[in-house]
């Protein structure tokens, strides 16, 4: 409805109309701020050549010009398992909808957001009120706040709406492999992961509801969400795992401060099944899995691959508008030798049977098509690889068939519409002057039926049709095992010249060093010289390329790499091997994935680390990155400035003395594995952080080690050190992210039930209330619970129920009962937006430790044994500030630092509440600065050089 009102408002005269000028009646907002409405949206090559092609039909055309030139809408999804994102969107629906309707901004009413019509569950939404309208106009602003604080705590994701199709195409399956080459900064991989996930929550409850039963033992999880389960979980197919997911995501990026922001975003996924790697995806090595001793090696293959590749980002006009003034025909043709050969690496990395999505935010068809042809092309033809028709995927979205027919405009705006053409006009004029053009970006000419690529099949959204940006997808099927054409004896190079001008190029330049010509000369016979090469030139002459180009293509790496069709020749060459190359190509028959060996589960020890011989890493980095020797058990790797370091993956003894404590403390299920927990630090002791990841996860990391892989990230941080006081509590506490994963399997021993919805808003808003005494009557249902479970970490479940003051979605929360106290084990950002989620409260929060620290502050003489019964001031409660988050809580004598938790371990430097004699109020309050001090430095730490980490408001506090 919103939307057709808007649409009134569309036609002509926009473009020029700035916040503030004319008229209000019948403007669009987005007509917008004037650093977006003033840039001259004009380029005649840009848009000649859009005409020339017809991509879109006549009548369409003016749609699609004016439609790329307004600014584009806001769109956000849903993120989480499905239960959950469904109650958060309710919310949406139920509480801000309504609002917003009700405004009205300069005499118009406000367009609402409004679903996508063919997003599953209708979990993403878009809005055409500018963000600043938002940001500023205060009818907005608890629908802002909700905004912000479900994205700070993720259950929000905002994402451009084209991007969000991808994925949607993969179809992926519950324990599917996946690999996302080109992933950074993450939006695609997020939605991967929730889809590797998907279902899970589902059937771990249905697992556990059929384990308590035949154990006699009473309902929990809660026999009414079960029944209302069961159809889910049944209708999926990844029981293996008491039903975990068992599939897995590998997010790669090349560039690895990119990697590093990778690995920001899909950090609050908190999901075990995934990877991050930092490699070149047109040389993605092979990944070893574990083989008997004897046997063949056996390498990965995947169910399901998304090729996101770098490209001239022409389709994202609408939001950055410097493509205007950026855009040139060499943008596009600079980037396809490089996009053709990571699709010819995915489709050679997947398996029979198994899909690759190739997508570009360009809507050149060099960059598209012509890619996709020419891969298949290098495969084999269709008989090898197939372009799948997805017409009947996604009912609604609008979008256009793939372009069979295309010309190219070279770099100086002439059109060609062949090949042939372009061997004429050499012929006739000499070699000058066509470096870029090759064969393979021009349509393929198929000689019968059987030979057709079907191009049409490819997908191509136009801003028009929906109000997004630009974009392409072809979903390719793999039919037989590939044994790919080398690049040299394929269409995607150009013709190649005698090295002999080479040569006398490089005699010239020794002459004339400082000549520009000879410069120039020297350069282009170079460039000539692509078939003998990975091009350098598509892949970092940024001088030409628009902003979005230049990120896209952001470090990927020099021409010096062994030219790739070496190993597609002969199946490549051995990790293990002399040379000790990554392998990138091996024997098809020997590419399997899954389930893991029997052995993996059960003979750990296997997978002990046997590789510290030295790696030729130069054969994997083009030799940008100094050699460096692998870790030691013994010799923790030297850090280095001015390089990436990783700790090494370490996997814990399932019979570790801390695992077996940490088992026996919260009575954790025997069925729930104990081959999973690993460390980050090269002695591979658990000295501050515990991570766990999936088996298929430990299997890569363990077989990969020393090999040339470049893990960035891998496994949710499941338990922390923790100082404590009391010989039985367990120094170990489960952490938020860790979680849904433990929870189910945590003994009755450690658990606290909740019911009621007032008891968890008094939890939420008041750190560290009182138990001792009688501070636990006013904690209501729970207060008897809490008063009696032994000291230390123990788990929160609040349960569903029917009950007027009932919650209808389950949630498990960490909690920590000190001698005297409890508290919520939560980040206050995620206290804030579950008060407001659940409650519509935005009230402060209170810290009564910070209350009852003052309170002792300034009554030295009030001995240990009458703290408890210190008064709190007349409000009965202290408010709680923005201080940061290390937090003392006096009666207890414990700290949560969380702070302090950096993602890679050093020694630990828990401060603990030693006691509670002066000298160690003292060194209390001395802890505290120092803590504090070292809180803000954390806050901002770096992630990756440039990068802070000031968004991260995870893990900040419990
Ligand atoms: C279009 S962006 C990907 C966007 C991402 N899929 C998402 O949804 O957030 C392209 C990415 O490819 C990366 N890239 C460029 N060349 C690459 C290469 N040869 N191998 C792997 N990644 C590459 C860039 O660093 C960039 O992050």
């Amino acid at each position: 409805m919103g939307r057709r009102g808007r649409g009134g408002n569309r036609g002509g005269g926009r473009g020029g109309r700035g916040r503030g000028r004319g008229s209000s009646r019948g403007r669009d907002y987005r007509s917008g701020p004037a650093n977006y409405t003033e840039l001259e949206k004009k380029n005649e090559n840009f848009e000649n050549y859009y005409n020339a092609l017809g991509i879109v039909e006549e009548e369409e055309r003016e749609q699609f010009w004016t439609a790329l030139k307004r600014e584009l809408p806001n769109s956000f999804r849903f993120t989480g398992s499905k239960g959950h994102a469904l109650s958060v969107q309710q919310r949406l629906i139920d509480r801000y909808i309504p609002q917003i309707t009700s405004v009205t901004y300069e005499g118009q009413p406000v367009p609402p957001p409004t679903p996508l019509e063919w997003f599953p569950e209708k979990l993403a939404w878009s809005m055409t009120t500018p963000k600043q309208v938002v940001r500023k106009f205060p009818p907005f602003a608890s629908f802002q706040k909700f905004l912000v604080s479900e994205t700070s705590v993720g259950n929000i994701s905002r994402q451009e709406v084209v991007s969000m199709i991808p994925p949607l195409l993969m179809d992926i399956k519950p324990g599917m492999t996946v690999l996302d080459l080109c992933a950074a900064p993450g939006s695609k991989s997020a939605q991967l992961i929730e889809m590797v996930h998907g279902g899970e929550e589902a059937r771990v409850r249905q697992v556990l509801h059929n384990l308590n039963e035949q154990q006699g033992r009473g309902m929990s999880p809660d026999g009414m969400e079960i029944e209302a389960e069961k159809a889910q979980a049944q209708s999926e197919d990844d029981w293996s795992d008491d039903g975990r997911a068992t599939g897995l995501l590998i997010a790669n990026d090349v560039d690895y401060r990119r990697a590093q922001m990778l690995v920001h975003q899909v950090k609050r996924l908190n999901s075990p099944n995934m990877i991050v790697t930092n490699h070149d995806a047109t040389l993605f090595p092979s990944i070893k899995l574990y083989s008997e001793p004897d046997q063949p090696g056996r390498y990965l293959k995947f169910d399901r691959i998304l090729a996101d590749v770098p490209c001239s980002g022409d389709g994202t006009a609408r939001k950055n508008p410097n493509i205007w003034k950026d855009w040139i025909p060499g943008n596009g043709l600079g980037l396809y030798a490089t996009q053709v050969r990571i699709l010819v690496r995915a489709l050679q990395m997947l398996k029979v049977g198994g899909r690759v999505v190739y997508s570009t935010c360009s809507m050149n068809p060099v960059e598209d098509e012509a890619v996709v042809a020419s891969a298949i092309d290098r495969c084999g033809g269709v008989s090898k690889v197939k372009i799948i028709d997805c017409s009947d995927t996604l009912p609604g979205l609008k979008r256009k068939s793939g372009l069979s027919e295309w010309k190219i405009m070279d770099k100086t705006g002439r059109m060609w519409s062949s090949w042939k053409e372009v061997e004429e006009a050499r012929e006739a004029q000499g070699e000058e002057g066509f470096g870029r053009l090759t064969e393979g970006m021009f349509p393929p000419v198929t000689e019968s039926e059987d030979e057709r690529l079907a191009l049409e099949r490819c997908i191509r959204v136009y801003p028009h049709l929906q109000d997004t940006g630009g974009f392409f997808i072809a979903v390719l099927e793999k039919q037989t095992e590939i044994k790919a054409r080398p690049e040299s004896r394929s269409k995607i190079t150009a013709p190649k010249p005698p090295v002999a001008s080479l040569l006398d190029a490089l005699n010239a330049k020794i002459e004339n060093p400082t000549n520009g010509d000879v410069d120039r000369n020297l350069h282009e016979a170079y460039e000539n010289l692509a078939p003998m090469r990975v091009d350098p030139d598509n892949a970092l002459d940024d001088s030409n390329a628009p902003p979005t180009a230049r990120q896209n293509r952001a470090n990927t790496p020099p021409a010096t790499k062994r030219p790739l069709e070496d190993d597609e020749e002969d199946g490549g060459v051995s990790q293990d091997s002399p040379t000790k190359r990554v392998k990138t190509d091996v024997d098809d028959s020997r590419m399997v994935h899954f389930p893991p060996p029997p052995a993996a589960q059960l003979e750990p020890e296997k997978y002990e680390d046997t590789a510290d011989e030295p790696l030729e890493l130069d054969t994997i980095n083009g030799g940008q990155e100094p050699y460096q020797p692998p870790s030691r058990p013994d010799q923790p790797p030297k850090k280095r400035r001015d390089q990436p370091h990783e700790e090494p993956f370490k996997y814990l003894d399932p019979d570790h003395e801390e695992l077996l404590g940490i088992y026996k403390f919260y009575e954790v299920s025997p069925r729930f594995p104990r081959d999973r927990f690993m460390v980050r630090n090269a002695t591979g002791q658990p000295v501050k952080a515990i991570y766990y990841t999936s088996t298929l996860a430990r299997e890569i990391l363990t077989q990969n080690e020393g090999k040339g892989m470049k893990f960035v990230h891998c496994g949710v941080k499941m338990f922390m050190k923790q100082d404590a006081q009391g010989q039985d509590v367990c120094r170990w506490r489960i952490q938020s992210e860790g979680m849904p994963i433990i929870e189910p399997w945590v003994g009755e021993g450690r658990i606290v039930r909740l019911y009621k919805r007032e008891t968890l808003r008094k939890l939420l808003i008041e750190m560290f209330p009182r138990v001792a005494q009688d501070g636990w009557r006013d904690l209501g249902e729970i207060g008897e619970r809490v008063r009696d479970i032994g000291m230390g970490c123990c788990v929160l479940r609040v349960e569903t129920s029917d009950d007027e003051d009932g919650f209808k979605e389950r949630l498990v929360l960490p909690l920590w009962r000190s001698i005297s106290s409890l508290n919520l084990m939560l980040p206050k950002e995620d206290r804030k937006a579950m008060l407001l989620r659940l409650y519509n409260d935005d009230s402060p929060l209170v810290d009564n430790s910070k209350n009852r620290f003052k309170q002792q502050e300034t009554s030295r003489d009030i001995s240990r044994s009458s703290t408890a019964g210190t008064p709190l001031p007349e409000s009965g409660i202290a408010e709680a500030t923005d201080e940061p988050e290390t937090i003392i809580d006096k009666d207890g004598g414990v700290v949560f630092n969380t702070a302090m938790d950096s993602d890679v371990e050093e020694t630990t430097t828990g401060i603990g509440g030693k006691g509670i004699g002066p000298e160690h109020k003292a060194m209390e309050a001395e802890d505290r600065m120092k803590a504090d001090a070292q809180n803000k430095a954390d806050n901002t730490r770096e992630i990756a050089p440039g990068v802070t980490d000031e968004e991260d408001v995870f893990n900040k506090g419990v």
